[in-house]
């Protein structure tokens, strides 16, 4: 048997009456990319803000990297990454200026955040770049920027939320290259998008509908029980459902 690497046992949020997760149940295994998917306020975030130790669930029993989530956030929030849209790099300083900083947050001596920045800025081909502000690097850049800041303290597990938000398909794809690259060196990877087209990218994926999960497989499983071409279909169909259910 497997062990999973985030166990969740029916996850509760409630913000006064309001519940925005109802009851999660779902395992994620090493080495998995796990896709977590669902409408605007479906409960997503909420979700990842909890697993990465920065929110406290209602009820629910929940590990991450084998801590709890609700005596051992300083030990989960070490060996996790997190990557959002907003919470970013520091567009006002440099490449080299945002690695040395968070290197310095996560923890790594002077020696190890030399180190790690040459081989961070030679995987990117950006060792001519490094003294360039962040705010002069087109998106798709800092998104891969910012992915392998989120990984200068080796985590186990990277929560990616909608990382990949704005840029153009191929840059996308490219950025899919290095989670899968991630993934390969057996680091579990939680993920939200709203494109379609990187749920199929996933090994697993989660569907919320308000608050729910509604469906849980591999793309390949989920579009075969929903007879849909692809994962879009899957969405759109799971949607349709959940609205004449309403
Ligand atoms: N601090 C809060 N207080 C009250 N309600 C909240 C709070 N945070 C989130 N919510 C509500 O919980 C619901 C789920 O929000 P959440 O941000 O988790 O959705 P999401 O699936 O991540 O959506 P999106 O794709 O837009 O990011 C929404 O209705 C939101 O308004």
């Amino acid at each position: 048997m497997k062990t999973p690497v985030i166990s969740v046992k029916n996850l509760v949020k409630k913000f006064g009456s309001f519940v925005a997760n109802d009851h999660l149940t779902f395992d994620v295994y090493r080495g998995e990319i796990f896709g977590f998917l669902g409408a605007n306020g479906a409960g997503k975030t909420t979700a990842m803000r909890i697993l990465c130790g920065l929110s406290a669930p209602t009820s629910g029993e929940l590990m991450v990297g084998g801590y709890d989530v609700y005596s051992q956030t300083e030990q989960i929030k070490r060996n996790i990454g997190y990557m959002s849209q907003k919470f970013s790099l520091y567009e006002d300083m440099t490449i080299a200026e945002n690695i040395r900083f968070y290197g310095g947050i996560y923890g790594l001596s002077v020696k190890e955040r030399k180190a790690k920045e040459e081989v961070l800025l030679s995987k990117l081909s950006l060792q001519g770049e490094r003294d360039k502000l962040i705010a002069s690097l087109p998106l798709g850049w800092k998104q891969k920027l910012a992915f392998s800041v989120a990984l200068l303290h080796d985590p186990q597990i990277i929560f990616l939320d909608e990382p990949t938000g704005g840029v153009d398909p191929i840059t996308r794809r490219q950025f899919w290259d290095f989670i899968y690259e991630a993934s390969a060196d057996g680091k579990t990877i939680f993920v939200t998008t709203h494109y379609m087209d990187e749920a199929e990218y996933c090994d697993r994926v989660s569907i919320m509908v308000d608050g729910r999960i509604a469906a849980l497989d591999t793309p390949e499983k989920l579009k075969k029980q929903f007879e849909a071409a692809d994962m879009n279909e899957v969405f759109l169909k799971l949607a349709r459902k959940a609205k004449a259910t309403e």
